[in-house]
């Protein structure tokens, strides 16, 4: 009897990044490097004229690319689904590229693919790239909440235009990154050359990844800074009730959706012989099982917040509340 051939999930990368920082570069360098790939790309722009994506679409015509007028965090989000569905039917595709505008806030694009049940089967999202302009960040961070938005939601920031500044310019452009999104990797690129190997294909779920690397990882996460934007861990080793844990955090989800842009975690949950992974965008919440506990390995619980004027020490009381008394 034949089986049911499983389903390839198509990898979406979503490059979000300042107005002018490199996206667009980023784009048509991981187009010329992947020639032997059927890579789609969808390009978000204002206005009606889309130049980016004439821009992109260069003389190769194995590549499709999309347009969409408007915003894509506000008015296009249906657009978006419906040109995820048809691209999946389209073709057999290797991966997708969306490319944001420079003012699109992030939480909107990654939540299609939390919500979106039609896509879901087929399109997984694979990362939120962000690409910086090391020259101006200060000035993009300072004028700008969606900036901040795409630092704080990023998997993979690439630090663009490095020839630009000096070396201790670019240290304080990674130590301000770092202070904003802890759980990020960081690249330092000129003209957005990098190796896409390390932007696509990287998974989208980080923590797990770093905590396999490095368990301790978490440990030194807290930061005292003037930022709005900024991130706290809290961990426990004793077994979270998750049951308790959802319903308080749909709760927060629901009351400050518009500061807690985003988080993730990892938990030794009751009743779970499996990691359970839970993450969040704004107000959408979700929760699965991750894989199974090592024999060795110590159980515990690892959850990271990432926003506007958080306040730790109340997250850090109902977080502590769903841990099971021992
Ligand atoms: N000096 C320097 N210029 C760069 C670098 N990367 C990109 N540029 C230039 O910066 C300008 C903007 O690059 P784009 O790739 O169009 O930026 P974008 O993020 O797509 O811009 P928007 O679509 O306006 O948001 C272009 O003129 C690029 O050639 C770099 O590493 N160094």
């Amino acid at each position: 009897m034949s089986q049911a051939k499983p389903q390839k999930r198509i990898p979406a990368t979503v490059v979000t990044g300042f107005l002018g920082s490199g996206k667009t570069t980023l784009i048509n360098y991981l187009l010329k490097e992947q020639r032997d790939k059927k890579v789609a790309v969808i390009v978000n722009e204002f206005g009606e004229i889309g130049i980016d994506g004439q821009i992109v679409v260069e003389e190769d015509n194995e590549q499709l690319v999309e347009f969409n007028n408007g915003c894509l965090c506000c008015t296009v989000r249906d657009d978006l689904v419906k040109t995820l569905i048809s691209l999946t039917q389209r073709t057999e595709l290797d991966a997708i590229l969306i490319e944001t505008t420079g003012l699109a806030d992030p939480a909107p694009v990654a939540s299609t693919f939390f919500v979106s049940d039609e896509i879901k089967p087929s399109i997984k999202l694979d990362a939120f790239i962000t690409v910086v302009d090391a020259c101006n960040l200060e000035r993009s961070l300072a004028g700008s909440h969606e900036a901040q938005e795409q630092v704080a939601f990023a998997d993979v920031i690439l630090i663009n235009k490095t020839d630009l500044v000096d070396a201790e310019e670019l240290a304080s452009v990674e130590q301000k990154l770092r202070s904003l999104n802890p759980l990020a990797k960081i690249h330092h690129t000129q003209n957005s050359v990098i190796d896409p190997a390390l932007i696509l294909g990287v998974g989208a779920f980080e923590l797990a990844a770093k905590l396999e690397v490095d368990p301790t990882f978490l440990e030194d996460l807290d930061h005292e800074h003037d930022a709005e934007v900024g991130s706290f861990a809290l961990s426990s080793e004793q077994p979270i009730d998750i049951n308790k844990f959802m319903i308080w955090m749909n709760d927060v989800a629901m009351e400050k959706g518009e500061d807690l842009y985003r988080t993730k975690g990892l938990f030794y949950a009751r009743g779970f012989s499996e990691r359970v992974l839970f993450q969040s965008v704004r107000m959408l919440t979700s929760m699965s099982r991750d894989r199974q506990w090592k024999p060795d390995e110590a159980k515990r619980s690892d959850f990271v917040v990432i926003g506007r004027n958080l306040n730790r020490d109340e997250f850090s009381e109902g977080f502590h509340k769903c841990v099971v008394a021992g």
